[in-house]
């Protein structure tokens, strides 16, 4: 049995894993996995890179897949049996309210908790647009059919029969089906007539076929309705016409802003229905067609609801949110490529993010989409616009919790929650999963309050999840100093001259004798790349992530970076001509979703060294072996750091982040005022108002702080590293490969040797003494043969 397999994975997963190289869950996995498989809220808290992705996606896949695949097989067998014994001697199928067929706004509970089995509750999500739904059954060829509604509240409501091809949104205004309304009005091609009387709150509607003479009928708590207003000549709602003779009817209910119960015959009648008729839930089998949902392609119905209508009938079973786009890319990726295996049904994902096209949007959709990923803006326009529909939704995965949080969406994500069903139609409940390496703060226990029911805690790490397998060391730049100075020149080793360093321009407006303040302030911002230079030629850094504070800093490094290597960013492998050995490009929040793409790409297909990112990319992205972080700054939180050196030491590979710190005060840009860029060209006010000082020697305090250890200094001088840092890499000081690059990366060297070898002594016993075992059962099998063979 593979580990895997003991946590309750199904072999299709399990292969999806194996073929991704995962031989074993990793602790997140194993703890996290069975607790959502056996269905419940988990919040999980593990360091980064270790695995939390597959933790939640690998149980939503199994759980939506099984969940699908059940939804097959009762569409295929007439569901599962709510018929009784008497029914079942009829042959009769059991009948619900589609959740397949109907308007994406229109809610349905087939089994609501408070109400009498066998009695399904619907309601309009919307006040203010028409929604509908078909039954499960329809019929057809013969025979006389009833089913009754009650209507709970003030709202419209209309009752009725229509085909698979007649509007869900507008019962009765096309051939297709035919309708009676509240107001009292008959409908049937657009037509809408007087008939009966108008009913409402606590009314219950009988709606009748009668297949042997095509005729329709209705009936208001046990009034029959045919030579009230405006009947056909022989008092009938509607004569069937010939073109609809031969189509299945099925049982139709349309709202806005209503509520009503729906009874096929399963639970007792409020009032019985027309001589000679029978529940749609009691009609014998040969009158009896299963609803397969709309027809593909069909575009009718939709008019109502933002004009979408489901051609697949698969609306999201789980809803993933990440708070950065990369991020959802990089999880959707995930959910496709382990869904390959999954069959019958199969699975597919879909990408909602923000600055893509809304119709793309729409085609994934109207396409079926199981697991829907995106961005909290994203998914709540496409929600609230009526274009995803997320009542069939019972996984609410909120992967980076905490950021989703601090970056505004708390509205956005209890918004959609109150949207999701919290139990429902063959599912128990909704699950919500909190996962993040940093989750524990009081607003993310609140939302946790407000959003889970006794969530299970997976904590491997506690408050300070920092991978061991990532080493933390800094250097510290003081402009005052002359030694900083000294090697910082604007020269490279040959002699060349170096192109100019950009700035901020946050002392753009500064007076010569304005202080040493602004003066040390201005010199960081000038040494700071000038040391990110020196130490990747110190290191030989081949392949790093550069955390820069703002975008302006990104674009910056950037242009200085590629200028250092002579101005072509990509590194051309393909192309002929000299590398450039500084080539980068940028990952930031400010460049459009396809540049991001195509430099994340670029990276990691090595097409390019660098990658300089804002705290956008500090979270979740994965990129496999990576050995070298730099904070060009550090960030105000120390928890934005833990994500930040996460991106390397990742799958028990090594990693190594250093920090370049300034020793003195930096006033750099703060700038709350929505698209206002004051750093461009700022004016002496911008500088005052939008600027602050900010403080990297507490800031550093702070991350030894929060990993509880020291960050190890690197001398400014020569950038080697310090003794003890080589020591733990197994590294002699000048010995053989000190500093190489080699030893991040991948993950050897005396720690992982010392793991090995306390695993082993503690095996060591036990493998012997099997050894022995497998020795005596092979001598004793021998043993036996040659005296049974003698
Ligand atoms: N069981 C496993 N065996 C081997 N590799 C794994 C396993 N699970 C995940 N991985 C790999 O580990 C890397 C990190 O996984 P993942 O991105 O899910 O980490 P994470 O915990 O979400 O990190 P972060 O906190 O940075 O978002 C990925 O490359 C992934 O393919």
């Amino acid at each position: 049995m593979s580990a895997f397999e003991e946590l309750g994975v199904c072999p299709e997963l399990i292969r999806a894993a194996d073929d991704a190289g995962w031989l074993l869950p990793t602790p997140v996995q194993a703890e996290a996995v069975p607790l959502i498989l056996g269905g419940g809220d988990v919040l999980a808290a593990a360091e980064t890179g270790s695995g939390k992705t597959g933790a939640f996606g690998i149980p939503v896949l199994q759980i939506v897949h099984e969940a699908l695949r059940d939804a097959a097989a009762t569409r295929a067998t007439g569901g599962p049996s709510a018929a009784t014994t008497d029914e079942t001697a009829h042959g009769a199928a059991s009948v619900r309210v589609s959740v397949d067929d109907r308007s994406a706004l229109f809610a349905v509970n087939n089994s609501p908790p408070d109400l009498p089995k066998g009695l399904a509750l619907t309601q309009a999500r919307s006040p203010a647009q028409w929604a509908g739904a078909r039954a499960t059954v329809g019929v057809a060829h013969g025979g006389r059919h009833h089913f009754e509604i009650t209507v709970v509240d003030d709202g419209l409501v209309r009752c009725g029969w229509s085909t698979v091809a007649g509007s869900l949104d507008g019962l009765g205004t096309d051939s297709h089906s035919f309708g009676f309304g509240g107001t009292g009005k008959k409908s049937h091609g657009g037509a809408f007539e007087t008939f009966g009387k108008p009913f409402g709150a606590g009314d219950v509607v009988g709606c009748s076929v009668d297949l042997e003479r095509g005729v329709v009928n209705f009936s208001i708590n046990g009034q029959d309705c045919s030579g009230l207003g405006s009947g056909d000549k022989s008092g009938d709602a509607f004569t069937i016409p010939a073109s609809m003779r031969g189509h299945a009817l099925f049982p139709a209910v349309c709202l806005k802003n209503a509520e009503c119960v729906v009874n096929f015959g399963h639970a007792p009648w409020a009032y019985p229905p027309p001589p000679g008729h029978d529940g749609v839930a009691r009609a014998d089998r040969k009158f009896v067609t299963m609803n397969d949902g709309p027809p593909r392609g069909s575009t009718k119905g939709g008019a109502g609801n933002g004009g979408e209508r489901r051609r697949t009938g698969r609306t999201p079973k789980a809803i993933v949110l990440e708070p950065a786009r990369d991020l959802a890319e990089q999880t959707f990726n995930f959910f496709k490529s382990f869904a390959t295996n999954l069959r019958d049904p199969t699975i597919s994902a879909g990408l909602f993010v923000g600055g893509t096209d809304v119709s793309g949007d729409v085609k994934t959709l109207r396409d079926g989409c199981d697991v829907a990923v995106g961005t909290p803006g994203r998914i709540v326009d496409m929600v609230e616009s009526g274009k995803l529909d997320v009542s069939n939704v019972r996984f609410f995965v909120l992967d980076e919790a905490d950021r989703l949080l601090d970056s505004g969406n708390r509205g956005a994500i209890l918004k959609l929650f109150d949207r999701m069903p919290k139990s429902g139609d063959g599912f128990v409940r909704l699950q919500v999963l909190l996962f993040s390496a940093t989750l524990h703060s009081g607003d993310i226990e609140d939302l946790a309050a407000r959003l889970c029911e006794r969530p299970a805690w997976v904590d491997l790490r506690g408050k300070d999840s920092v991978p061991e397998t990532v080493h933390h060391a800094c250097v510290v730049v003081n402009p005052t100093e002359r030694s900083t100075f000294d090697r910082c020149t604007f020269e490279d080793a040959s002699g060349a001259t170096l192109p100019p360093v950009p700035t901020d321009n946050a002392h753009a407006h500064d007076d010569v004798n304005e202080g040493a303040d602004l003066a040390a302030s201005q010199s960081v911002k000038r040494l700071k790349p000038l040391v990110l230079k020196r130490l990747i030629d110190a290191h030989r850094m081949d392949q790093a992530l550069i955390f820069c504070r703002t975008n302006f800093d990104c674009d910056n490094v950037e242009s200085f970076l590629n200028a250092c290597g002579g101005g072509r960013a990509y590194r051309g492998k393909s192309e002929k001509g000299p590398e450039n050995p500084y080539s980068c490009v940028v990952l930031g929040g400010a460049r459009s979703m396809d540049e991001r793409r195509r430099n994340l790409a670029a990276f990691k297909e090595g097409d390019v060294r660098f990658l300089i990112c804002t705290d956008v990319a500090a979270r979740g992205l994965d990129i496999k072996g990576l050995p070298f972080v730099v904070n060009v700054t550090l960030p105000d939180r120390s928890e934005d750091y833990v994500h930040r050196i996460g991106r390397v030491g990742r799958a028990d590979t090594m990693g190594l982040a250093i920090s370049i710190v300034s020793a003195v005060p930096e006033r750099v840009w703060y700038c709350q005022k929505k698209g206002y860029k004051p750093w461009f060209n700022p004016s002496r006010a911008d500088v005052k108002e939008h600027c602050v000082w900010y403080d990297e020697e507490k800031l550093l305090k702070d991350v030894e702080a929060r990993i509880k250890a020291p960050v190890a200094r690197i001398d400014p001088a020569t950038l080697a590293l310090p003794k003890e840092l080589l020591r733990k890499l197994g590294r002699e000081e000048g010995g053989a490969g000190a500093g190489d690059v080699g030893v991040y990366g991948k993950r050897v060297g005396g720690e992982l040797n010392a793991e090995i070898s306390a695993h082993l002594e503690a095996y060591a016993p036990s493998v012997k003494r099997l050894a022995e075992l497998e020795v005596q059962a092979q001598a004793s099998f021998w043993r036996l043969k040659r005296k049974f063979a003698g």
